[in-house]
């Protein structure tokens, strides 16, 4: 049985110590991702997306603000949270299916090895990769790595998943490929996990989300949430092409540009008063 749960991000900030000087990364953040949600954050690099991700994961701890995982406020890390960072994060001296096994074991501590075999097997199956169960990491492509770090989140049947761009090193057909996969595994399953999803791609956001948050950064902060309508299975091929899809790229495009130009104009200024 699967578990899943929201999350709530309450008056959120975040103060980095850095050279004896502070820098204010998030501040006062609010936000509340329902059940079964699928909320994607975009924005400018360094408005402080991964600092979220890592403080509802219970890695880094606000300076001011509670978030909660359900009724539970977060206090540390714990296998409430399946993460999938950009770089994989498989341990590189276990197989692709001792991977899976390692983190469902931990997660779970009440199913027997039996089960635990059997979820292992049952998420490699799903991604493709039982031929390369006994392969090293090492030795996996991106693409396949990214798959394993998939089923190993998906296995671990966590209350909610945190995706810190998750198919940001891979080429644009893998990419395409994971992204399906990913909608799959997610909108197939017994019931749908809710998903904080953090990138940099547009057209990313738009297939995959429910909503997606539109953040700013100096200090970084959510400006906007938008809805996204697109109705559901979404098929890539047919929502790219319509009135709607067109419109809300150009409006996301049009506000993460002024946003980069605040950004230049911001460091050309701190450039000039040197
Ligand atoms: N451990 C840290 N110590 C000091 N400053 C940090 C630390 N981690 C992040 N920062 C700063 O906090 C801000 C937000 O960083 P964060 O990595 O969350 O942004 P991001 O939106 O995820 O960026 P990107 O899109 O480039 O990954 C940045 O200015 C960054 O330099």
């Amino acid at each position: 049985m699967i578990f899943t749960t929201s999350i709530k991000l309450e008056d959120i900030s975040m103060v980095y110590g850095v050279n004896g000087k502070s820098h204010t990364a998030l501040s006062n953040v609010n936000l509340d991702i329902k059940n079964g949600e699928f909320i994607s954050l975009i924005g400018p690099s360094g408005c402080g997306k991964s600092t979220i991700i890592d403080l509802i994961s219970g890695i880094k701890v606000p300076t001011k603000g509670r978030i909660f995982i359900g009724d539970e406020p977060v206090i540390k890390p714990g296998p409430e949270c399946g993460i999938v960072f950009q770089d994989y994060s498989l341990f590189p001296w276990m197989t692709a299916y001792e991977n899976i096994f390692f983190a469902v074991e931990h997660a779970n501590k009440n199913l027997s090895k039996e089960e635990v075999k059997k979820t292992a097997h049952t998420y490699l199956d799903l991604v493709g990769l039982c031929k390369f169960k006994d392969a090293y990491p090492g030795t996996l492509s991106g693409g396949m790595k990214q798959r394993v770090s998939i089923a190993r989140m998906f296995a671990m049947h966590p209350k909610v998943f945190l995706m810190d761009e998750p198919f940001g090193a891979l080429d644009s057909l893998n990419r395409i490929f994971m992204q399906d996969l990913l909608l799959h595994m997610w909108s197939e399953g017994e019931s749908r996990n809710t998903v904080l999803f953090v990138t940099h791609d547009v057209d990313e956001a738009l297939l995959l989300s429910d909503r997606i948050g539109i953040m700013s950064s100096t200090p970084g902060k959510i400006e906007e949430i938008i809805d996204i309508p697109f109705s559901r299975p979404r098929c890539r091929k047919s929502l790219s092409g319509t009135e709607d899809y067109i419109k809300l790229k150009q409006y996301l495009f049009s506000v993460l540009y002024c946003e980069m130009q605040e950004i230049i104009e911001s460091q050309q200024a701190q450039k000039e008063a040197l």
